[in-house]
């Protein structure tokens, strides 16, 4: 760094320490609001950029209710963990509130708003989602990979058993197995690899910190998209990171497309085979309404392998620490397993319907701990007036799905892990019941839902199925914790581990 970048930022920093704490008391002072019926609860004293948001605001909504309006750098904020006002927002008005905040994040991680999850509300918005559900989603084209996953779930069961007997962190497997299985449906084949040798654009180590990276700029407050004037200082250093890390994606989008590109040029009878090649097709077809770029295909590319990994494997990963800590659900689970399926076969994803308990276990860690924690933003239009509130155009809203997990006006028991509250329910996952939301709901509802739910629920079900789980020596189930990390995918604090014994005949895991 050169004498002049450093005088600027310790310039900056001196700044930053002396008025931003000044600034940020402002920040906090009652908002003047436009006059409507129902006074909002106005919250000072608050700070947004603590680790843990979402439990700071549940805490918050326990002293001033559900829904809570703060004033947040330059912009309205409303964050709700009301039921009823989830509703209105993402059914009744679900048209006033279906876009999203530009951010830093959006700017430089997803080809400035290129992908779906960042899109502005609008044409080209539009025109991808139905990309994503006709094309790329539908029944027909699910049903058509299937065969990829089943290859995948069989060499996830494989390398657990070559691991049986050591203590392992699940996670990874879980990452390793969700992430096979989205590259190959989206990209057409796994272009990280294993080991070093075998390289050939990018190492799994690698592309997996390229992951992480990317959830994490995506999910942290970075000052700048809040109080746009201080931008330029780049606080926090994120905007600095996300430039980089867009190099890092584009090296591999362009080595993704261009090949792709060639066996397209030179393949006689030349169909799409995975998703980057329909993407490719219709980039070609006069008739779209939006004309798509490069950069256009790379973020929606990227948006499927991000949204699809560490969701799916997050869950997973938590599905199981509860059941550590409650080991004597087990014998619930495969009393269901080798009723339905048997010992002599793995769990396939036609069996599911018929695992009901599975199915609850699945839904009770999202109850507890949502992947999306606040969903993602959603931003007001317009001005409106939703449940007696007057809402300002701009206003920003979070709608905290872990607080409504955990409201005891919705669930007996919140904080007890009980699956069997959903046997026989009928509360589903797909956005109709609002008091268990892990996917959101309306327009703007995870587009990617079928197949997150098909690796979880496979994937789950194997593993409980071809194996036995135990703490490691020395730990006992009071012992596994609950703490999280915010960010796009909230996980696991401390990793879960556990060691794994054989359940089924030996020839099963070759
Ligand atoms: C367990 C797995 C998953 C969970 C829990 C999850 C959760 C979510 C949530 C909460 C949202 C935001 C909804 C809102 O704004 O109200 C979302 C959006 C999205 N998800 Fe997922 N997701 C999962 C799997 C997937 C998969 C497998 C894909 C694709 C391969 C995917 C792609 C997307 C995309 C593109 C959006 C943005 C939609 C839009 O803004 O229109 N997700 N997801």
């Amino acid at each position: 760094m050169d004498a002049f970048s450093l005088i600027v930022l310790v310039v900056a920093w001196l700044f930053a320490l002396l008025y931003l704490p000044k600034y940020f008391k402002s920040w906090l002072s009652p908002l003047k609001l436009p006059p409507g019926p129902k006074p909002w609860p106005i919250i000072g004293n608050f700070n947004l950029l603590g680790p843990l948001p979402h439990q700071s605001l549940h805490q918050l909504s326990l002293k001033y209710g559900k829904t809570m309006q703060l004033h947040f750098g330059s912009y309205p904020v409303m964050v709700t963990s009301s039921l009823d006002m989830a509703k209105q927002i993402l059914k009744t008005y679900d048209h006033m509130f279906a876009s999203r905040p530009q951010t830093a994040a959006g700017k430089y991680t997803t080809y400035e708003y290129s992908d779906l999850a960042w899109a502005p509300y609008g044409p080209y918005w539009r025109q991808g989602r139905k990309i994503y559900l006709t094309e790329l989603f539908s029944a027909k084209r699910l049903e058509s990979y299937e065969y990829m996953r089943v290859e995948e779930m069989r060499e996830f069961t494989r390398r657990l058993y070559r691991n049986c007997g050591k203590s392992i962190e699940l996670k990874d497997y879980l990452s390793h197995y969700t992430l096979s299985i989205i590259s190959r449906i989206v990209l057409g084949k796994k272009y990280f690899s294993a080991s070093e040798s075998e390289k050939e654009i990018v190492s799994l180590e690698e592309f997996q910190e390229m992951l992480d990276e990317l959830f994490l700029l995506n999910g942290v407050l970075n000052i700048g998209d809040w109080i746009p004037w201080l931008d330029f200082l780049d606080l926090q250093g994120y905007v600095k990171r996300m430039k980089k890390l867009k190099v890092r994606f584009d090296k591999f989008h362009d080595h993704v497309i261009d090949e792709h590109n060639v066996r397209r040029k030179t393949t006689k009878n030349w169909q799409p085979k995975d998703m980057v090649d329909l993407l490719l097709q219709l980039a070609d077809d006069p008739e779209l309404e939006v004309k798509l770029t490069r950069d256009n295909m790379k973020g929606l590319t990227q948006d499927l392998i991000a949204g699809g990994t560490d969701t799916a494997a997050t869950m997973g990963d938590w599905s199981m620490s509860e059941l550590l800590k409650k080991p004597q659900l087990f014998k619930r689970v495969t009393d269901e397993l080798d009723r339905v399926v048997g010992r002599e076969r793995w769990v396939e994803e036609k069996d599911i319907p018929q695992l009901p308990y599975i199915e609850a276990i699945m839904k009770e860690a999202m109850r507890m701990h949502p992947s999306a924690v606040m969903l993602a933003p959603h931003l007001a239009l317009q001005d409106c007036k939703v449940g007696g509130y007057d809402i300002p155009k701009g206003t920003r809203i979070f709608i905290n799905t872990w607080s409504m997990g955990r409201d005891p006006d919705l669930w007996e028991d919140p904080e007890d892990f009980r699956p069997e509250r959903f046997i026989g329910k009928g509360v589903d996952i797909k956005g109709h019941n609002f008091e268990l939301l892990p996917f959101g709901s309306g327009r703007r509802m995870c587009p990617g839902y079928p197949l997150g739910t098909k690796m979880i629920l496979v994937s789950l079900a194997n593993m409980l199925h071809g194996f036995t789980w135990e703490l490691p020596p020395g730990i006992k189930p009071e012992d596994v914790k609950r703490d999280e990390v915010f960010g796009l995918a909230t996980q696991r604090k401390y990793p879960t581990v556990a060691v794994a014994k054989p359940r089924l005949p030996l020839h099963l895991y070759n």
